[in-house]
């Protein structure tokens, strides 16, 4: 890097001195100027040749690609600077091209330079960070993000109509004040001066109008968007495999889903709506302060690539403090919510001085990364302002010598400097746009990194047989959890059968490999080996909702949602009536509890049933089971809350319709009762057989007997 620079001084010294040259042969030849527009053009044309013949002598004929750019700056920046002086506002008299003078022949190498450094500094530096992370390609992300905007398209072109609308008007205010101003001095007519006034107020309404509608617009489009992206990344979290929410945490997903939407979204509409508005508006402006004097739109211009640099700084710094301001909410947020989730067992180990300190410790962490980012924010504020009134210091200079020789009114420079201040804001704007939106770019990543997730699980299969018998067969079931060591099974060659209108039970102690089996019949997990089959076929092979409604799992913790008791019963089912659920409820004696309640179906059950016992949720589990009228039935210590009768009556109601029943429970009574005992210990089956047989054998199930019996 130190060889190229070095090499572009020695091609700036070059340049400084061809176009010395330049002037000493035309003030010998006696010319006063070089010859027109199309002298400039020729001149500047062979100064790159020239230029470029000596980079590559330089470079032993491997010129780098920055060194290629600023020769061709050098040799082109004057011409075409030249030609669009002379486009926007033509001389009256008939043109020569530039006179000699010392700032015009400094200026184009200190311009190229300085756009080259831009260059080099600002735009490579973001496609280096996109080559190390493809992930992070921020092109692609946001053509991405703008295709989603595909249904609003209607309402963006109104939008951007009434933008583009609202900004020329803009850009006339400051032209007709500035008029109005010539006219308070000078020996206008009345007419004329009502005349400037009302095209000021024409004007100034327009831009009122258009900019009130195309902020509504924007909004109205913003919020469609967001909702369009939120129900499209619930959608996805949805059909995600249960291990995907045990690696990711309830808090950082609800975070992604509502303030990184959030973000995305606001950020590239309001962006893009910024960066059009300002764009137009600066092009305009451009035009017409080119017009008012060329020398002090050039010193305005000379803030920007002064700008793009501090802000391309900013960025890159700012940009990982965003991120980790990010991860330090989710994180906060996902400790927030399990405490207070958990509050019951928090208040009942007295640990709210602990989750006190916790969440304390977790906001200072955040408070130290936000210290961090307001530093870097008011170090560059301040720069940016010192740059700024530099620049006006040099601008007041050159006004006076303008004033002083007539080529300047005093109203044009009241215009101007009406234009100039919105005209750094505008590009101070535009650079600020691509920063915010260059920054989002991570939350981007993210959100589609959720969306584009496949599901890790078998597709569904069509199976929808109207008699269903119940068969369960577990055929040499291997299976470790995605998030344990392939050493450490949690079921190994497990082989079972599970009959129709009997009552299996699976028995062993803690760890043994119960809740897996059951996790695996309910399809919350696939093996890794084997296969498990209702009534000879794969489960995967039956249709989704199907396969649900005809194999219900009650568990020991039933969980319920927000909302009346019989919304929780009918969960998910679309054609069930009122009387099916009574039915149900009579069925396993819960129609006292229900007449108890309040409202009897209509009762809130509270968060996650909150205003419920225990025992009265898995009365309610039980019931929404029932009322599937499912044909396999697991009770994963569903009973253990439930008195003696209440027990008794719900085992008499599942095993009535010749269903299949796996009980799953600890304590050995309900187990005794069974058709078939499965003793399972160490991720394998042990012994299965009878309760009488099984004692008769005096092995590991008569063991456990024993030692809860004494
Ligand atoms: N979600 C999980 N991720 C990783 N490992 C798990 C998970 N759930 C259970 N395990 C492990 O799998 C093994 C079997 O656990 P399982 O829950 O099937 O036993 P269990 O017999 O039902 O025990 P308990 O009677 O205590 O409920 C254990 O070693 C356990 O640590």
């Amino acid at each position: 890097m130190n060889e190229v620079a070095a090499c572009g001084c020695f091609i700036l010294l070059f340049d400084v001195v061809l176009g010395s040259a330049q002037w000493a042969l035309l003030v010998l030849l006696g010319c006063s100027s070089c010859g027109g527009l199309e002298g400039v053009w020729a001149f500047g044309a062979a100064k790159w040749a020239i230029l470029h013949l000596f980079t590559s002598k330089l470079t032993d004929g491997k010129p780098p690609a920055v060194l290629c750019r600023l020769v061709a700056l050098l040799g082109l920046l004057s011409p075409a600077f030249e030609s669009g002086r002379f486009l926007t506002a033509p001389p009256s008299e008939p043109y020569t091209g530039p006179n000699p003078d010392l700032n015009v022949l400094l200026l184009g190498p200190m311009s190229s330079s300085l756009a080259c450094v831009v260059w080099e500094k600002g735009l490579s530096g973001q496609r280096k960070t996109r080559k190390v992370d493809p992930k992070l390609d921020a092109k692609r992300l946001l053509v991405r993000m703008l295709k989603y905007f595909k249904p609003d398209t209607f309402y963006l072109i109104a939008a951007f109509s009434f933008l583009i609308l609202g900004v020329v008007c803009d850009t006339f205010i400051p032209l007709y004040q500035g008029k109005v101003i010539d006219m308070l001095r000078g020996q206008v007519l009345q007419s004329g001066f009502f005349y400037a006034i009302g095209q000021l107020t024409l004007v100034s309404l327009g831009s009122a109008l258009f900019s009130g509608l195309r902020g509504g617009i924007f909004m109205c489009t913003l919020a469609r968007l967001n909702k369009r992206l939120k129900h499209l990344l619930f959608h996805t979290l949805l059909q995600q495999e249960v291990h995907f929410f045990e690696q990711n945490s309830s808090g950082s997903l609800s975070s992604r889903l509502h303030s990184d939407v959030d973000r995305m979204g606001r950020t590239v509409a309001l962006n893009a709506n910024a960066m059009v508005r300002s764009t137009v508006k600066t092009g305009l402006m451009l035009v017409v302060m080119l017009k008012l004097s060329w020398e002090l739109t050039l010193l305005t211009c000379i803030e920007m690539p002064l700008l793009a640099i501090l802000q391309n700084k900013y960025i890159t710094v700012s940009k990982e403090l965003k991120d980790q301001i990010q991860d330090c909410q989710a994180k906060n947020k996902d400790l927030a919510s399990q405490t207070i989730s958990g509050i019951r067992t928090v208040r009942s180990f007295k640990a709210e001085t602990d989750e006190l300190k916790r969440y304390n410790e977790a906001l200072e962490q955040m408070c130290a990364i936000k210290r961090r980012s307001g530093i870097y924010s008011a170090v560059f504020g301040l720069t940016r302002r010192l740059v700024s009134l530099g620049i006006k210091v040099l601008m007041l200079v050159q006004a006076r010598s303008l004033i002083s020789s007539d080529q300047l009114s005093i109203g044009s420079l009241v215009t101007f400097i009406l234009y100039q201040k919105p005209m750094s804001n505008n590009l101070r704007e535009i650079l600020y746009c691509v920063g915010e939106t260059m920054s989002t770019v991570g939350v981007i990543a993210k959100v589609f990194g959720y969306l584009d997730r496949t599901p890790q699980c078998k597709k569904d299969g069509e199976l929808a047989p109207e008699k269903l018998r119940g068969r369960i067969v577990f055929q040499n079931v291997s299976f470790t959890y995605p998030s344990s060591p392939p050493d450490k099974p949690a079921l190994k060659s497990v082989s079972l059968e599970l009959q129709p209108g009997k009552m299996t039970a699976l028995v062993g102690p803690s760890g043994g490999g119960k809740t897996s089996c059951v996790s695996l019949l309910k399809r919350l997990y696939e093996p890794q080996q084997g296969e498990i089959l209702l009534d000879g076929e794969p489960l995967h092979h039956y249709q989704h909702k199907y396969f649900h409604q005809k194999v219900a799992l009650v568990s020991q913790n039933p969980v319920l949602f927000s909302g009346s008791l019989r919304y929780n019963i009918e969960y998910g089912l679309k054609d069930c009536t009122i009387e099916t659920v009574k039915e149900a409820a009579e069925k396993v004696n819960a129609d006292d509890l229900i007449s108890e309640l309040e409202s009897e179906y209509d009762t809130d059950v509270g968060e996650c049933g909150g205003q419920l016992s225990a025992g009265q949720k898995q009365r309610i589990a039980i019931i929404r089971a029932l009322v599937r009228d499912p044909q396999v039935i697991i009770l994963d210590e569903a009973t253990s809350k439930l008195d003696v009768e209440v027990q008794h009556a719900v085992l008499q109601e599942v095993l009535s319709c010749g269903r299949t029943v796996l009980v799953v429970a600890h304590q050995l009574k309900t187990v005794e009762k069974a058709d078939h005992i499965i003793f399972l210990e160490k991720a394998e089956v042990v012994e299965e057989g009878t309760h009488q047989e099984l004692m008769a054998k005096r092995g590991r199930y008569y063991r456990l007997k024993e030692e809860l019996f004494s």
